[in-house]
């Protein structure tokens, strides 16, 4: 067996097994020459970041760290702009730095970025004025415009979806390493938000206090160079598995499999079936790894995914990313919590606010109301104070532009603003004000705990 053929057998036992959400493409010889070119790619990370990772969310599982990881529901190649990426980047390291200050315990920032073109759909077609077609499953597949020509799946778009990885991740790291990201300055835009936003005034002590802070830092002689990087990680759902198993590749200090196409991975909660391919193929790779849980998942659902994925306890190897709608999580959560405590695992809980929380306005928008968002994470903070269990963090929709796809929030955005900036490809995110509001009223919560 060649080292490549070794290489793809290891990443490729889902194969035998039922792919859930996996696109019908036409044209299975272009698929096949599309795999063995991405195939033949360098590594988008290493997998000793990926390590890196795992380490940072093992302190999560300890209860010594804290996960922010957010960004689109959908990545659009039309999006891969330096702009775009800047504002998304700028406020996930705002919402960072105020839960920092506020838990005292580092922040492990995980961006929905650079890989998070694949969607799983509840429909397999969409039908608009009689016409039906192929539902929209995410840039890597086909296009959002409804033409039969867009939405025929493609395989060249997982190339396309590889190119923009590789584009977005580059100016990620440039922008985390080479100054752009300065804590200071990154304190001056909170500051800014604070004096500019409508609800900026209930931040304002919180605010001051960081800025003591960091006078108190400045004034010890704490080395400005250490503000100047920030650790940023990269996650996507692995959702199409011909180009996450392509990416896979075996690490050469271990002989171990990582999917080198991103830092972390999750699986969705349309596609974690115990006896399916996505678990099987989340089973063989090292990263650290995600699964969504809803409100149907039963405790043995969940300790059985731990016996496939986290056989060896490893704290950060496991995350659970609870989206259980805010008027099930505190009926819902406890009973998981208990059980896989009881179990002896130590796994990374991460409450995503946003994926039980959607419905349609009479415009037919898809939104989410802040308040239902915050309503869920509040209930995902009280079920961990009761039970002593750790709070591992939040998992968010968002952008850094100034949409208007979810209603809510201290700038308030109304249903009848919803089409006024409407841009999402698949779910309604929190635009920057937005984001930056729940970084500060989480920052509350997690302080009172
Ligand atoms: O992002 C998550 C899912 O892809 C999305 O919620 C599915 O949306 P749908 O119900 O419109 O298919
Ligand atoms: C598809 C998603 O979520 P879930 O699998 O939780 O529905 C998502 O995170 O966009
Ligand atoms: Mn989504």
């Amino acid at each position: 067996m060649t080292v490549n053929a070794e290489i793809h057998a290891g990443g490729n036992t889902w194969r035998s097994l039922p792919a859930a959400q996996q696109p019908d493409w036409p044209d299975q010889e272009a698929l096949r020459d599309v795999i063995a070119e991405l195939e033949s790619y360098p590594p988008l990370v290493f997998a000793g970041e990926c390590d890196q990772l795992r380490q940072r969310l093992g302190a999560v599982a300890r209860g010594e760290a804290f996960l922010l990881q957010g960004g689109d529901c959908a990545e659009a190649f039309d999006a891969v702009g330096a702009d775009q990426i800047r504002n998304k980047l700028k406020t996930l390291l705002q919402m960072g730095a105020v839960l920092t200050y506020a838990g005292s315990v580092p922040v492990v920032k995980v961006g929905r970025i650079a890989g998070q073109y694949s969607k799983p759909r509840s429909k397999p077609t969409e039908t608009r004025d009689g016409v039906t077609l192929p539902t929209y499953r995410g840039d890597s597949v086909n296009g959002f415009a409804f033409t039969p020509e867009a939405r025929t799946p493609d395989p060249q778009r997982l190339k396309r979806m590889y190119q923009a990885s590789a584009s977005t991740l580059n100016l990620v790291r440039a922008f985390t390493t080479g100054g752009y990201a300065d804590l200071r300055q990154v304190h001056a835009w909170n500051q800014d938000f604070v004096k500019s936003s409508p609800s900026g005034q209930r931040y304002e002590q919180l605010a001051r206090e960081i800025d003591r802070a960091m006078n108190f830092m400045n004034a010890c002689g704490v080395d400005p160079e250490e503000f100047k990087t920030v650790e940023f990680y990269a996650s996507h759902e692995a959702l199409v598995l011909d180009y996450e198993s392509a990416l896979t590749r075996i690490d050469s200090r271990t002989g171990h499999l990582y999917d080198v196409s991103g830092h972390m991975v999750w699986i969705g909660e349309r596609t974690r079936q115990l006896d399916g391919a996505h678990i099987e193929f989340a089973s063989k790779i090292r990263n650290p790894i995600g699964v969504k849980l809803g409100p149907t998942t039963t405790p043995e659902d969940a300790l059985t995914l731990i016996e496939r994925l986290d056989p060896e306890r490893e704290p950060g190897r496991l995350t659970f990313i609870t989206r259980m709608g805010a008027d099930k999580i505190r009926e819902k959560l406890p009973t998981l919590v208990e059980k896989v405590t009881a179990s002896g695992a130590q796994v990374v809980w991460v409450c995503d606010p946003m994926h039980g929380n959607t419905f349609e306005a009479a415009s037919g928008h898809k939104t989410r109301r802040f308040d239902d968002v915050l309503d869920e994470v509040k209930g995902f903070f009280e079920v961990h104070k009761s039970l002593g269990t750790h709070p591992g963090g939040i998992h968010v929709e968002l952008t850094g532009d100034d949409v208007t796809e979810c209603v809510g929030g201290g700038d308030e955005i109304f249903v009848d603003d919803l089409h006024q900036r409407y841009e999402t490809a698949c779910d309604p995110r929190l635009n920057r004000s937005q984001s930056l509001d729940l970084a500060f009223l989480v920052a509350e919560m997690y302080r009172d705990q």
